[in-house]
């Protein structure tokens, strides 16, 4: 077997380009909890999975209502849910969803944005990254079925898949608009734009904070097919079909080949990632527009 820049080749999981970054590593309670998926669905309070091994795939359940924001617990239960998908052999593809109504992922979780303290925002801050990670270098298809609406953090997420497929609703919107909270997207948020969307158009719906309807989303490439609200999931099931069709080995180096360096930018500078996000978050100035933010939100409903 050779080996390609510490992948091997030859073996159907190829890289784990994870295993070597700081604080990677899983604790003995959640190692414990890995190993062979079986037929049986598995997950968590937060993550539900249908794992189909005949078909070598699963469906992956956000089950954190009311709108699945992306809390610490969400992040992690989803990092542990996606390593024992990818450590088991039978596993080729994942189906993302939501198990929310209405709601694909309403992002970060502002709360554990607003008013607390600089080691709980490195440790949430690292968790986002270590996530984004996972998702964007998985060896598995990763097809995103989005039933819902999709900003910031979710359409994120969305974006690490190898293929959207969008519900026709014109609830549901996708786009980064971190501009409209007063916070600013991530390098690594805009890169993982840009490579879906290119970067004159990254650059508008970006500074404007566009959050696309399901037509103008599929117009500017940032979903691949938009289908009727009945059909997203069978749509999604028959383009895994399609995407499992092409040798894993193969498929995965071309992947490894698109991504690596814009996930290696982040590699390469973490800690300062978590710094800079720290100090940002941290700002009176920003903090008082989540908070605005965040009233706007509540009183939509009063
Ligand atoms: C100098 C340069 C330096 C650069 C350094 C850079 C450093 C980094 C900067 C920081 C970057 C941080 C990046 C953040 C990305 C994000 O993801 S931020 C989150 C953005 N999310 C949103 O804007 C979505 C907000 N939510 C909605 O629009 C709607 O909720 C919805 C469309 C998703 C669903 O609508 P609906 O079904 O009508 O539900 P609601 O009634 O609105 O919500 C129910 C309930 O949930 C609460 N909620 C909604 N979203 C969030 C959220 N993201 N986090 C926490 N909570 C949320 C909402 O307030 C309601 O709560 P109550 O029931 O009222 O208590």
């Amino acid at each position: 077997m050779a080996l390609v820049a510490g992948m091997r080749v030859g073996s159907r999981v190829l890289f784990r380009p994870w295993a070597w970054l700081p604080g990677a590593a899983l604790g003995r309670k959640e190692s414990a909890a890995r190993g062979r998926v079986g037929a049986r669905g598995f997950g968590s309070q937060r993550v539900l999975v249908e794992p189909d091994p005949a078909a070598g795939i699963a469906v992956m359940k956000l089950k954190s209502p009311p709108v699945n924001s992306l809390s610490l617990e969400l992040l992690t239960e989803f990092v542990i849910s996606l390593e024992k998908l990818e450590n088991d052999k039978t596993f080729r593809g994942i189906i993302l969803t939501s198990d929310c109504p209405g709601v694909f992922s309403a992002g970060l979780d502002l709360m554990e944005m607003c008013g607390k303290n600089p080691a709980h925002y490195a440790e949430y801050w690292k968790a986002v990254q270590e996530l984004w990670l996972r998702l964007y270098l998985s060896n598995l298809v990763l097809i995103a079925a989005i039933n819902g609406a999709c900003p910031a953090g979710g359409c994120l997420i969305s974006l690490t898949c190898d293929y959207r497929v969008l519900a026709d609703n014109p609830k549901y919107v996708i786009g980064l608009n971190e501009t409209l909270l007063g916070i600013v997207a991530p390098f690594w948020f805009k890169d993982t734009l840009v490579n879906t969307i290119g970067h004159r158009t990254s650059e508008r719906a970006l500074q404007l904070g566009i959050l696309f309807p399901p037509a103008e989303a599929l117009q500017v490439g940032m979903v691949d097919k938009v289908v009727p609200e009945d059909q997203v999931q069978s749509t999604a099931l028959s383009v895994m079909a399609q995407w499992l069709s092409i040798p894993d080995h193969a498929r995965q180096l071309t992947k490894n080949m698109m991504r690596k360096a814009t996930a290696d930018r982040l590699v390469k500078q973490r800690d300062s990632d978590i710094q800079n996000f720290v100090g940002f978050i941290s700002r009176d100035s920003i903090q008082k527009s989540l908070q605005v933010y965040l009233g706007k939100l509540r009183q939509k409903k009063g």
